[in-house]
């Protein structure tokens, strides 16, 4: 990809939607997101003092290590906001050093309110002109999923994504998402059809995504979005690359595979970065292969 002056795409880029710039991503660097989460415990245990400065200490040995290999880095927003003022700026430069660097941001804020808030969130991380730009971001559909749509058309507009929370990789998503909605699918399954409905005729992808926890024992839903699959939940949370192909079976050469604090924890060295993340990588390489 190429950028601007301040690491931002260049107007060619954005005219190529996010689903097309992610499906070359995934097929040149691999299939591999790493998320940057600068936990408090990882920046003791890298050395780094809880603060600002830890802080960026941390996230740009990240970047600058893993930059020019990894197709996605998802930050974290949460890790930064705990910061203040001072740890935006600094998820700022992480946005536009990664994609200096030819990676995608996926910011994951989780963001999701009614609609005309949801447009002030559009303007935040899908505006070409905003400091927090990124090429997607994540955003829960408990407000329901029309209520997206501002985000749904900046992401469109822009050429960036979105990735909606659907089934996600923590033991109480269930109790919400594998309700059953008044017309008698999933709630989980609602969010999906609204996903693939979005996603109709995109090729070769289409550029809104679903959130999937890789822990997940069985889907239990149609998969089949025509869009990415991000996959949460590898590493730290249990779940390996090896369990990829059970749970998303036709649809794993779309899936994302995301691992924040089993990648990070290798650090500070740069070198032990990179080798933790390229074992991910084959590891998900082959599990996709059928090797695994
Ligand atoms: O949207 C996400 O990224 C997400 C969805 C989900 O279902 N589960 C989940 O763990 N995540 C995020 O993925 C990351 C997982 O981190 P690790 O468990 O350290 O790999 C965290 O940043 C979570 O907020």
């Amino acid at each position: 990809m190429t950028t601007d002056s301040r690491g931002l795409p260049d107007a060619e880029t954005l005219a190529e939607p996010f689903g097309a710039r992610l499906h070359r991503a995934m097929n040149t660097r691999g299939q591999l997101c790493v998320g940057i989460d600068p936990h408090a415990s990882l920046l003791a245990s890298w050395g780094l003092a809880d603060d600002v400065d830890g802080l960026e200490r941390f996230t740009m040995t990240v970047v600058e290590a893993l930059g020019a290999t990894t197709a996605v880095f998802k930050p974290q927003s949460a890790f930064f906001e705990r910061f203040g003022s001072r740890g935006i700026a600094v998820l700022e430069k992480a946005v536009a050093e990664a994609r200096e660097r030819g990676a995608l941001v996926l910011m994951d804020a989780k963001r999701g309110d009614i609609g005309s808030t949801m447009a002030a969130y559009a303007a935040t991380y899908l505006d070409p002109g905003s400091p927090l730009f990124s090429d997607a971001v994540t955003v829960s559909p408990y407000l329901g999923f029309g209520a997206l749509r501002p985000a749904l058309d900046a992401a469109a507009l822009a050429g960036a994504g979105v990735f909606v929370l659907a089934l996600t990789s923590n033991p109480e998503g269930a109790q919400v998402q594998r309700a059953t909605a008044a017309d008698g699918r999933s709630v989980a399954q609602t969010v999906l059809d609204a996903i693939a409905a979005e996603n109709v005729g995109a090729r070769p992808l289409g550029s809104v995504g679903a959130v999937v926890g890789a822990t997940l024992s069985a889907a239990a839903a149609d998969l089949a979005v025509n869009g990415p699959l991000l996959a949460p939940g590898i590493g730290a949370q249990g779940a390996t690359p090896a369990d990829l192909p059970a749970l998303f079976g036709p649809v794993l050469a779309n899936v994302l595979p995301s691992v924040s604090r089993d990648v990070l924890r290798h650090g500070p060295d740069p070198v032990a970065l990179r080798a933790a993340a390229r074992r991910y990588t084959e590891e998900i390489t082959a599990a996709v292969a059928g090797r695994a």
